[in-house]
């Protein structure tokens, strides 16, 4: 494994004032190796999606770097910045609401490639499409003229899922794309976000409120907590052997969340 992604003392700071002590990010560091898939737990409000956001240039940091591949992200702006989305995509929750109701399936996945201008003849778009789309087991024949309004949850993630690695990033921000889906779709999802690792490398940062999930798919763990990274390491030591007083809580709050949702299922 190589370095892929080094996060140092990312700051961010929403609104008019800003002062250190409103920072939603105070001091974030972190890095990735090449092909890690790492998870980014912490309570609800700590800045985990601010975190995947600014790495996927759709929110502007207030100070820090961000070296991603040979370069410093931070560095960069407008056309030069945006040329690196096409390495860094990113899931949303919501699998419905981040596709837009009125392109067809097979619209939705060619439209990061004409953004990125990642290829410009239309046959050779269309076939990278089809790629993308039995990549995450849904036949371009069947799917691609439909919308997404006649496709179930899942089914619409997947679509999420191909969109991002229509173009063949090297980092996918996952942000908690499992949390609107039942359990045995989570898995689903997560198995094909396994796959795609091992074939093709990719990295993931996964944010999650649900570390049942991280266990046998995250390498490793960052806990974010008022603005810093308060603890990492391997999935299993975190969550088995927390050492920061606020991971022993998080975890602790988080294993009843499960065990009520569980229990409600
Ligand atoms: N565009 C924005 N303008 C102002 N404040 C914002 C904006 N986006 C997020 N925030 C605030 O920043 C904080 C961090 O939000 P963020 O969505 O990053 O947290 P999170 O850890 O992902 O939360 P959750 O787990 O609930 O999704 C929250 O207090 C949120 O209200």
């Amino acid at each position: 494994m190589s370095l892929l992604l080094n996060v140092d003392s990312l700051r961010k700071v929403y609104g008019h004032a800003k002062h250190e002590e409103t920072a939603i990010l105070k001091d974030v560091s972190f890095s990735l190796q090449r092909g890690e898939i790492v998870g980014l737990i912490g309570a609800s409000g700590a800045g985990k999606s601010t975190v995947g956001r600014i790495l996927a240039s759709l929110e502007q940091q207030n100070g820090g770097t961000i070296w991603f591949d040979g370069s410093d992200l931070t560095e960069l702006t407008g056309k030069r910045r945006r040329a690196f989305a096409k390495d860094i995509q990113m899931i949303f929750q919501d699998p419905y609401d981040s596709l837009s109701g009125r392109m067809c399936i097979q619209d939705l996945v060619e439209e990061p490639l004409i953004i990125q201008k990642y290829e410009k003849d239309s046959a050779k778009r269309r076939q990278l499409v089809n790629e993308a789309l039995s990549l995450v087991s849904l036949d371009p024949k069947k799917y691609g003229a439909r919308f997404p309004h006649e496709l179930s949850g899942g089914e619409r993630q997947r679509v999420g899922v191909a969109r991002a690695l229509v173009c063949r990033p090297k980092l996918i921000i996952c942000d908690e794309p499992t949390s609107m889906l039942d359990t045995s779709l989570r898995l689903e999802l997560i198995g094909l976000l396994k796959k795609l690792n091992e074939q093709f490398g990719i990295a993931y940062l996964f944010i999650t409120h649900d570390i049942a999930l991280t266990k046998g798919f995250c390498h490793r763990l960052l806990v974010l907590y008022e603005g810093h990274i308060v603890d990492q390491g391997f999935t299993e030591t975190v969550i088995e052997y927390p050492e920061h007083p606020f991971t022993i809580k998080l975890i602790e709050a988080l294993r009843s969340l499960e065990n009520t949702k569980g229990e409600s299922q």
